[in-house]
């Protein structure tokens, strides 16, 4: 995997220096060994499970979290779009999860009993208290890297990948226009609600450096899941 695509922004000059911000840290979680192992295949399937399972249950806790993105939302547009997250979490992006684990044998049921990983506990509780103890920025700057990186991850590997690549399943989930709708929502959303507090110059806002410190360190998290996941 050469990763030769341009990286996409989905439309959020926000998510875009968030980006450039995080650096070294963003190319770590976005060309990781994992992902390049889904990318050609060379990931053994017990990590892809071990992974998977692990990312149920993360993705549980990340719902909860953009429900208190709905709990800080200052208006009806935000709070619509992080509800309808909520329901994307739960009602489809688990399906692929639920999906792939039945084939290989593993129930739903063990899915929900399996015992969280501290690098998951770290991610999925450091999210929750952005929305807990933050407002609307601090959660959304929490919740920003796992949106867009899987897109610019899944854009990526379906580029490069064979079509009929081991991992083709997950590949398209994160490739595909639906999960990238979802990315360019959440990228207007954020521009929308970085302008609405920090004015039109959002880095000259004080806060500015405090939100994108929040999305490095949610990077560092995502870059912590994969480690694991390779652990197995
Ligand atoms: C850990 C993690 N980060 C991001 C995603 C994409 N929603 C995910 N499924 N899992």
């Amino acid at each position: 995997m050469t990763f030769h695509t341009t990286a996409p922004d989905f439309g959020s000059t926000v998510f875009a220096r968030w980006r450039a911000e995080a650096g070294e840290d963003w190319h770590a979680y976005t060309r990781h060994a994992f992902v390049r192992g889904l990318g050609d295949g060379s990931l053994p399937q017990a990590n892809f499970l071990h992974y998977l399972v692990q990312d149920y249950i993360f993705l549980f806790h990340f719902a909860r979290a953009w429900a208190l993105a709905v709990v800080k939302a200052d208006n009806i547009a935000e709070a619509r779009l992080a509800a309808s997250i909520v329901d994307g979490l739960v009602n489809h992006e688990m399906s692929l999860h639920v999906d792939i684990c039945g084939k290989a044998g593993i129930a739903e049921e063990a899915l929900l009993q399996a015992e969280e990983e501290r690098e998951n506990l770290a991610y999925t509780r450091y999210v929750i208290d952005a929305g807990l103890s933050g407002d609307f920025l601090d959660v959304v700057a929490a919740l920003a890297p796992c949106v867009f990186g899987y897109g610019e991850i899944g854009a990526a590997l379906a580029a490069e990948a064979a079509p009929d690549a081991t991992y083709r399943q997950w590949i398209d989930t994160y490739a595909g226009e639906e999960y990238h709708d979802m990315c360019r929502q959440v990228g207007a959303l954020v521009d929308a609600a970085v302008e609405a507090r920090l004015g039109p110059d959002p880095q000259s806002s004080p806060r500015w450096a405090m939100i994108s410190r929040r999305f490095q360190a949610a990077t560092r998290l995502e870059v912590g899941f994969w480690d694991m996941g390779l652990r197995g």
